[in-house]
C-alpha cells in the first residue's frame, strides 16, 4: 500500500456500513464463500478488463490491517451503528494470525482482455476458514473496477470506429495510436478517476492531456510514459491578445513552437473567417514555409455542429492551401495542415464526422479527435452491469452452489458454484459448478495472502486489448 496523506487509508472504513454487520449474518460453520464479478451485458457485448491491478496495488497489498486502524474503525462504527456491530475479534484475528495480510486468493483474466460479456471476470474467496466474510467485505472496492474496465471499453470501440474509416479512407493506420485525444481531466469526478480513467484509454490510444493519467501508468502499470501530447493554445492564450488580435496571436504561436506539431484554438470569434483570412492570407506563408521542416499546424474549431464545422474548414482550408489525393483516391490536406475537433465528441459524432467525410472524398486521416466527458465520464456501473455475487461456499464442510434468480428480473441471475473461464470451440464461456478444467482456467491468480502474484505491465496490455487491424484493412 502506498503511504496515503488522505483520509481514506483505512482499509476498514472502505466497504458499504452493511457489510460490517455481514459476519454475523453467513450460516454458522460457514468456512468458505467465493465470489465473482462479471459484466452482466450492456452497452458494449464484449468489454476490456482493465484496472483491477491498480485497486489490488492501492488498497490491498501488504500489511494492510493494523491495531490503531482496528481502534479507529471500531469508534466509527460505534457511533455510525449506535452499536456494537465492528467486528474486532475478525480483524484482529487478521492482525494476529496473519500478520495484517489479508486472508484472500483472487484469480482474474488477464487485463487488456477482450470478453464478452456475461462470463466470469475475477473470483475471490477466503483462504482462512475462520474468516469467511471478507470476501464480501472488499466487494465495494473491487467492484470500481466497472469505471476502468468501462472506459477501456468504450475507448476501443471508437478505436475500431476510426480504424474502419482509416483503412477506408487512408494510406495506411500509422496515426492511428494518436486519433482520440483524451481531453477529459477536468469533467471527471476526482484526480483518482482521471488517473484510473485517463490510465484506461491509454490502453488502446497514446494521445492524451490527462496527465494524471501518466502518472497511474508508470506507479501501477510500470509504463515509463504511456501517452504523450503537443504544444496548443487555449481561448485564453489567444484572446488576451484582444478582439483583433487574433492574427497576433496566431503568428505568436507559430514563432513560439517553429518546429513539431502545435495546435491552434481558432474559434474565438469566426472560426471560417481565420481559416480563410488569419491562417489562409496573413500567415499563409509562413504556414506552408513551417512545414518544409515537416512541421505541422493543427487547426481546432470548438463550436457548432461538429459535423459542418469540420466540413467547412476542410473546404476552406483545401481552397487556399490546396489539396491532393491519396492511394485511396481520397482528398488529402498539405502535409503540413491538419484539423483537430475536440468539442461535443463521442463515438456517434466521430462516425457522423467521418461517414461525411468519406461521402464528400476527404480522407479520415486529415482528422483527429478530442474528447472528454463522453471519454471518462459519461458511463455508471450499469452501462455494462457490473455485479460482485457469491456462487459457492461451504458449511460445515458441505459444499453449496449459491446463486440468485429474482423471478422479478432474470436478468440478475446468477452464476452458480465454483467458475471457471475457458475458450471451448473457438468461444470464450464460463464453466459453473465445478465443470470447468483447471489446467485450461484463463483465470490466473494474481493476488494471494496480501501478495500481488502477478505485475502485469500497461505494454502486455495494450497487445492483449489490441484491435484486429489485419481485418480493418482487408475491408477496403
Ligand atoms: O481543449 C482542451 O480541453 C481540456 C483538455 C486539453 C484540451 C486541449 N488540448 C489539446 C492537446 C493537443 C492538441 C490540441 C488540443
Amino acid at each position: 500500500a502506498e503511504p496515503t496523506d488522505s483520509c481514506f487509508s483505512n482499509i476498514l472504513m472502505l466497504t458499504d456500513s452493511y457489510k460490517v454487520t455481514h459476519h454475523r449474518q453467513y450460516p454458522d460453520g460457514t468456512t468458505l464463500v467465493s465470489s465473482y464479478f462479471e459484466s452482466r451485458g450492456g452497452k458494449f457485448p464484449e468489454v476490456v478488463f482493465f484496472g483491477l491491478q491498480y485497486i489490488l496495488k492501492r488498497w490491498l497489498c501488504g500489511p494492510v490491517i493494523t491495531a490503531e486502524k482496528i481502534a479507529e474503525a471500531k469508534e466509527l462504527y460505534k457511533l455510525h451503528f449506535g452499536q456494537d456491530h465492528f467486528n474486532e475479534a475478525g480483524w484482529t484475528h487478521i492482525l494476529e494470525k496473519h500478520g495484517g495480510y489479508l486472508p484472500m486468493k483472487i484469480k482474474a483474466v488477464p487485463e487488456g482482455s477482450v470478453i464478452p460479456y456475461k462470463n466470469v471476470l475475477f473470483t475471490v474467496e477466503n483462504t482462512d476458514p475462520q474468516v469467511p466474510w471478507i470476501t464480501n467485505w472488499f466487494e465495494t472496492l473491487m467492484v470500481q473496477v466497472w469505471y476502468p474496465m468501462t472506459v477501456a471499453t468504450n475507448s476501443r470501440v471508437q478505436k475500431v470506429l476510426i480504424a474502419k474509416y482509416l483503412s477506408e479512407t487512408a494510406d495506411n493506420l500509422t496515426g492511428l495510436p494518436f486519433k482520440l485525444h483524451d481531453f477529459g481531466f477536468r469533467g471527471v469526478s476526482s484526480v483518482e478517476t482521471a488517473g484510473i480513467g485517463a490510465a484506461a484509454h491509454l490502453v488502446n490510444f497514446q494521445g492524451t492531456d490527462t496527465i494524471a493519467g501518466i502518472v497511474m501508468a508508470k506507479k501501477y502499470y510500470s509504463c515509463k510514459m504511456a501517452g504523450f501530447s503537443i504544444p496548443a493554445a487555449e481561448h485564453s492564450t489567444i484572446t488576451t491578445w484582444g478582439k483583433h488580435g487574433e492574427r497576433e496571436a496566431f503568428k505568436n504561436m507559430l514563432d513560439q513552437f517553429p518546429t513539431g506539431l502545435v495546435a491552434v484554438v481558432s474559434d474565438s470569434f469566426d472560426i471560417y473567417n481565420a481559416c480563410e483570412k488569419v491562417w489562409g492570407e496573413e500567415l499563409r506563408e509562413q504556414v506552408i514555409q513551417r512545414g518544409e521542416s515537416g512541421s505541422i499546424l493543427v487547426i481546432r474549431p470548438d463550436s457548432g455542429e461538429p459535423s459542418e464545422v469540420v466540413m467547412k474548414v476542410l473546404t476552406i482550408l483545401s481552397k487556399v492551401f490546396g489539396c491532393s489525393k491519396n492511394s485511396k483516391g481520397y482528398k488529402m490536406l498539405p502535409p503540413y495542415l491538419r484539423v483537430i475537433q475536440g468539442d461535443g465528441v463521442n463515438y456517434d459524432v466521430i462516425e457522423q464526422i467521418l461517414s461525411r467525410m468519406k461521402k464528400l472524398e476527404w480522407s479520415a486521416d486529415n482528422l483527429t479527435f478530442g474528447s472528454g466527458g463522453s471519454l471518462l465520464q459519461k458511463h455508471n456501473r450499469d452501462t455494462q452491469k457490473c455485479a460482485y455475487k457469491c456462487s459457492y461456499c461451504v458449511v460445515d464442510g458441505e459444499s453449496r452452489n449459491v446463486f440468485k434468480q429474482p423471478s422479478t428480473d432474470l436478468g440478475k441471475k446468477s452464476k452458480k458454484g465454483q467458475l471457471s473461464l475457458q475458450e471451448v470451440d473457438g468461444k470464450i464461456v464460463t464453466l459453473e459448478e465445478g465443470k470447468g478444467d483447471p489446467n485450461k482456467n484463463l483465470l490466473e491468480l494474481v493476488y494471494e495472502n496480501g501478495q500481488l502474484l502477478k505485475d502485469q505491465t500497461l505494454d502486455e496490455i495494450r497487445q492483449r486489448a489490441e484491435i484486429d487491424l489485419v481485418k480493418q484493412g482487408s475491408k477496403n
